[in-house]
């Protein structure tokens, strides 16, 4: 069942947060402070997620990308994949993470039927990914990359928040990773969804990184698969993986948008900066399949046709991505 929202794009992917919590606290994603820990109770059981995706999966969600805060740290996080992974209709469940529990867990995701991983790394020297993450260790986001490559994903996407003067000067470092892996690193705008007055300096174009890495590599555009989220891929003559620029800024794809987003505490989004928001809940407590899949249908018909991040911007809105799912 093909499911289009009103501009007539179709949505066939979910992003499902199944958590708020993170073991790192990165600058361009959550407050110094943290942000205040969303109550047990109010998170939504295992049961329930399954509940929202197979709703989700009956009207023509095909993909579902777990995400947070960091998915890996929630305790039960593998029978629950292993469960979402059996759902009739869908047909790729994968997962983003920050990598640091990826040395113990990596096989086991496998296992459980997690198709593919994105891992974010936004640098590759051991000072600035402590300060970028405050306190991570790059040594377990490498052990992480590892023991991926060794469980057997073979697409592995780097995810890479390129911001001035903190990472910028690695992107062709990033890049070389592509050389002899067959990695997809993919270069991210960096988007103020906290509080940052100089955020319009700090954010790098896809184009101007591209314009870096043309400096030094002769870069091939690629073409996209069904049901890929927004980069846009070119490989370096002769790579065995490629890079990508995903651009949420300067917006080139929200004509292509496919997807809907659905909170750990079952709150509906239709776009990643829509204000409008959709609680599930009511639907899922009351055991009401059919009013669930009723509402996750209304939450298309209010997808915005792009959206509006510099407006949100001015007016000083800001949004945790770790509440939200990235
Ligand atoms: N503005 C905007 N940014 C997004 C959206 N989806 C992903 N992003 C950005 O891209 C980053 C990486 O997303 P991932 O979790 O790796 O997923 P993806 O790139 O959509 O997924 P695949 O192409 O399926 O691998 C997110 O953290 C956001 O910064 C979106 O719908 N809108
Ligand atoms: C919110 S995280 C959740 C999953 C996991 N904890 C991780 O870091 O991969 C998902 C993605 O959002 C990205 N992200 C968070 N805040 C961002 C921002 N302000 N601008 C661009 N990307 C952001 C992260 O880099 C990461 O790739
Ligand atoms: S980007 Fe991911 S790892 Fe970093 S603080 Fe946000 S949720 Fe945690
Ligand atoms: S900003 Fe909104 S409309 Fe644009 S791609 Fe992201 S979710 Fe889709």
């Amino acid at each position: 069942m093909a499911l289009y929202d009103p501009f007539g794009r179709s949505i066939n992917y979910l992003r499902l947060s199944v958590t708020d919590r993170c073991n790192l606290r990165c600058i361009y994603c959550m407050p110094a402070a943290g942000v205040h820990a969303i109550k047990h109770a109010d998170v939504l059981s295992f049961e329930e997620l399954l509940t929202v995706s197979r709703a989700a999966v009956a009207i023509g969600v095909e993909k579902i990308r777990v995400t947070g805060g960091e998915p890996l740290v929630r305790k039960g996080i593998i029978p629950f994949l292993a469960e979402l992974a059996t759902t009739p209709g869908l047909k790729r469940l994968v997962l983003t993470t920050n990598g640091i529990l990826l040395p113990e867990m990596a096989a086991e995701l496998r296992c459980a039927g997690v198709e593919s991983l994105n891992i974010s790394l936004d640098s590759l020297q051991p000072d600035t990914f402590d300060s970028i993450t405050r306190g991570g260790n790059i040594l377990k986001v490498f052990e992480g990359i590892k023991a991926a490559e060794e469980a057997g994903f073979k697409r592995i996407k780097i995810n890479m928040v390129v911001i001035r003067g903190v990472n910028d000067h690695e992107v062709a470092d990033f890049a070389a990773l592509t050389l002899k892996r067959p990695y997809h690193v993919r270069f991210i705008e960096y988007m103020p969804t906290l509080r940052d007055d100089s955020w319009k300096a700090r954010t790098i174009s896809g184009s101007e990184i591209l314009g870096k890495l043309a400096l030094r590599y002769s870069l091939q555009a690629e073409s996209k698969a069904a049901m890929d989220g927004p980069a846009s891929y070119y490989r370096i003559a002769g790579a065995a993986g490629r890079v990508g620029v995903i651009t949420p800024v300067s917006c080139h794809f929200c004509n292509e948008c496919n997807r809907i987003r659905v909170t750990s505490t079952g709150i509906a989004k239709s776009c990643l900066f829509a204000t409008e928001t959709h609680d599930l809940k009511p639907y899922i407590h009351a055991g009401d399949d059919q009013a669930l899949r009723d509402a996750l249908r209304y939450v298309v018909t209010t997808k915005p046709e792009h959206h509006a991040i510099e407006e949100r911007a001015q007016r000083n809105m800001t949004m945790p991505m770790s509440q939200v799912g990235g």
